[in-house]
């Protein structure tokens, strides 16, 4: 046990790189933030170092090259040799949803997925997420930091967890915990589905000011591969518009001291719809300096929150950060084609420029081998008796008529605008009278919940509509379902059609004959973002066309385009034109491996000191598939 006490941090910036100098009336609003003396008990944090020892990560990498030698830990822990192993980058994720803690949607799957990812191929991976609720699985590391939000000073405080080879630490603090309660659900966001908290600003403010902490104030010793403080040279990787503003505290806050200085941050959008719109007034809120207002000055045409200038905190993220990023190559260029589908920020995406990376899949939560929701578990070996007994399984728990027979089409989706439950809902009066069962699983707006319901209402022996964030419904309506239905008006990248396309499929690598019985879903989706790059039209799933972007109404095209699509792919339910289909997909490689690594070429394109390429090792790789999390 050690008790150490810190210097108090007090920004004195004078200059912020890239905006000049400071005035006296920014300065005095920088945030100021003090880490509080703290007794360490936790076992595996002995003692809170300081800046200098953050200076042993150099000397790690030095040695990092030759891989499992034995070194000795000098600053941190006299008595102790540490095996190092990894080399490459230390990255930090910064997100408002971490699955499987905590997820609303896509965002939480792929901070779920994507760190291990790069875990496995040597790199030192932290995500940072807020503590929604009382995770069994992570500890408290009595870590505290006073962080100052608008006129106030907040305590925070640091749980943490090793999963998959990454830091898992999640900010404490009550603005998360009391109003959340619960690993996923719209509480994240506000108190349902379409309201904000007021407060929203304030919480991910101060989830980006501790992000910015944490990876000095945490002496972290995981793994026999990396240990003591994350340090300086590092890569923030920000989520949305949720952590947008990281880059500005980066630059204004702890730059000008000479922290961070070759750290970098990249910024990923996930979808430019959500863009963090505020009262132009609430600027004052951030603890800003000045120049920064340009970055987030914002006009639109629309009365919410307020009516003419605002301020927009995506906007921000997209000029303060280093890099920008989206969630596949479709969605880069749809998000400069113009001001509908880049949602009034394509000439700022166009100035900052963007890479498009498409999404991977979690291999080990859509794994039919090991699924946990699965009653019936399958591998290459029992497929095809498993699948039939799935979809009856699933029929059955929906309450419709339990019939292998009898194609089976979902929909699974947050019920927003952009998921389109309201163009399927029209279609379905179209193909209904097809041999078929629809079954559709989403929560979100309340009126899309009545309109999924009132199409139960109207084909009770046919659809079920279920409206409920429900993750062990999604993974037996996956595995039991033939087709899934991605009628999105806009879809940055889709897990759906992965996760569809793997269930039953790839790693198992099957020897794709006699494969009559072997259920896969094909998926049937709008041509849009991500969609476009992962399903070829009639070679792993059928194509329905761009949508109307208008949120505010069904275009008849769009219904049409659905049904016909509905019929078309019906039509070939047990041909043998669906399972060249399926054996199409079951050759892909939809995991994080591919995209992991053109993550990790952007990211090392960044330059920050000391980052290497990482490696395809043993050593490390194995760390990927352990400790699967049980928050
Ligand atoms: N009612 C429910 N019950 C249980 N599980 C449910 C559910 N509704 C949705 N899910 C699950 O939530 C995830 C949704 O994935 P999407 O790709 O549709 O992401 P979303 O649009 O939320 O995110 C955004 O970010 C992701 C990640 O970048 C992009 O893929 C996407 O295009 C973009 O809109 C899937 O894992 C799905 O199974
Ligand atoms: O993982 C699912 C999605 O999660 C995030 O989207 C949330 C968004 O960032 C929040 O701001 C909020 O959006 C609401 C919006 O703020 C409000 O003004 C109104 O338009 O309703 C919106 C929906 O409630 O909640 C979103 C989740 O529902 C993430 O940013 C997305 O990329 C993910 O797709």
């Amino acid at each position: 046990m050690a008790t150490v006490t810190a210097s108090n941090f007090v920004s004195r910036a004078s200059s912020v790189s890239g905006h000049g100098a400071l005035g006296s009336e920014s300065k005095a609003n920088l945030a100021q933030i003090s880490q509080r003396n703290q007794t360490m008990t936790h076992s595996g944090l002995r003692s809170l170092n300081n800046l200098g020892m953050l200076k042993t990560r150099s000397t790690r990498h030095a040695v990092a090259r030759q891989a499992m030698r034995k070194v000795q830990d000098t600053q941190n822990d006299k008595s102790s040799a540490k095996i190092v192993c990894g080399q490459g980058m230390t990255l930090i994720f910064v997100s408002a949803e971490v699955g499987p803690w905590s997820k609303t949607g896509g965002l939480g799957d792929v901070l779920g997925g994507l760190p291990p990812a790069m875990a496995a191929n040597g790199h030192r991976v932290m995500t940072i997420s807020p503590r929604y609720d009382q995770y069994k699985d992570a500890w408290d590391t009595c870590v505290l930091v006073d962080i100052q939000v608008a006129d106030r000073i907040e305590t925070v405080r640091f749980f943490h967890c090793y999963k998959r080879g990454v830091d898992r630490v999640f900010v404490d603090h009550p603005w998360f915990l009391e109003k959340v309660w619960g690993k996923t659900g719209s509480k994240i966001y506000g108190p349902q589905a379409g309201t904000d908290y007021k407060d929203n600003q304030l919480r991910f403010s101060l989830l980006c000011l501790a992000a910015l902490e944490a990876p000095r104030v945490l002496n972290l010793n995981s793994s026999k591969y990396f240990s003591g403080p994350y340090g300086d040279d590092v890569v923030f990787i920000a989520n949305d518009w949720h952590t947008a503003v990281l880059p500005c505290y980066l630059k204004s806050i702890y730059q000008p001291k000479g922290i961070y200085r070759s750290a970098k941050v990249a910024f990923c959008i996930h979808n430019i719809a959500y863009q963090g719109r505020f009262a132009f007034s609430d600027f004052s809120l951030l603890n800003l300096p000045s120049q920064f207002k340009s970055s987030f000055d914002f006009m639109d045409g629309y009365d919410k929150p307020v009516k003419g200038r605002k301020i927009n905190w995506m906007k921000a993220g997209i000029l303060e950060s280093d890099r920008v990023v989206t969630v596949s190559p479709y969605y880069a260029q749809e998000l400069v084609s113009g001001a509908d589908r880049g949602c009034e920020l394509d000439n700022f995406i166009r100035k900052a420029t963007i890479t498009g990376i498409i999404n991977g899949m979690d291999d080990q939560e859509w794994n039919p081998a090991t699924d946990k929701y699965l009653s019936i578990k399958y591998d290459v070996t029992t497929v095809f008796d498993a699948k039939p007994l799935l979809k009856e399984a699933l029929q059955a728990e929906v309450g419709l008529p339990v019939d292998r027979n009898i194609p089976v089409i979902c929909f699974v989706g947050r019920l927003e605008e952009q998921k389109g439950p309201d163009i399927l809902v029209e279609a379905i009066d179209q193909f209904i009278d097809e041999d078929v069962q629809i079954i559709i699983l989403g929560t979100g707006k309340k009126y899309l919940e009545k309109m999924i319901e009132g199409v139960e209402k109207k084909y009770p022996d046919k659809v079920r509509a279920i409206a409920k964030f429900n993750v062990p419904l999604a993974h037996v309506m996956i595995a039991g379902s033939d087709f899934i239905v991605i009628p999105s008006r806009f879809e940055p990248c889709g897990l759906i059609q992965l996760q569809a396309m793997r269930n039953g499929t790839r790693s198992e690598r099957c020897s794709l004959t006699n494969i009559e019985q072997f259920l896969i879903q094909i998926s049937l989706v709008a041509s849009t973002g991500g969609l476009v790059d992962t399903i070829k039209e009639g070679f792993t799933g059928f194509q329905m066309g761009a949508f109307n972007v208008e949120c505010e109404k069904v275009d008849p095209a769009d219904v049409t385009a659905v049904a016909k699509t509905a019929k078309r792919a019906l039509a070939t339910y047990g041909t043998p034109a669906l399972k060249e289909m399926i054996k199409n997909c079951m050759a892909q490689d939809l995991s994080w491996k591919g995209p992991a690594k053109q993550w990790e070429k952007l990211l090392l394109s960044l330059g920050v000191e000391g980052s290497e390429p990482g490696i395809d090792g043993e050593e490390i790789a194995p760390l990927a598939k352990e400790n699967v999390p049980t928050p």
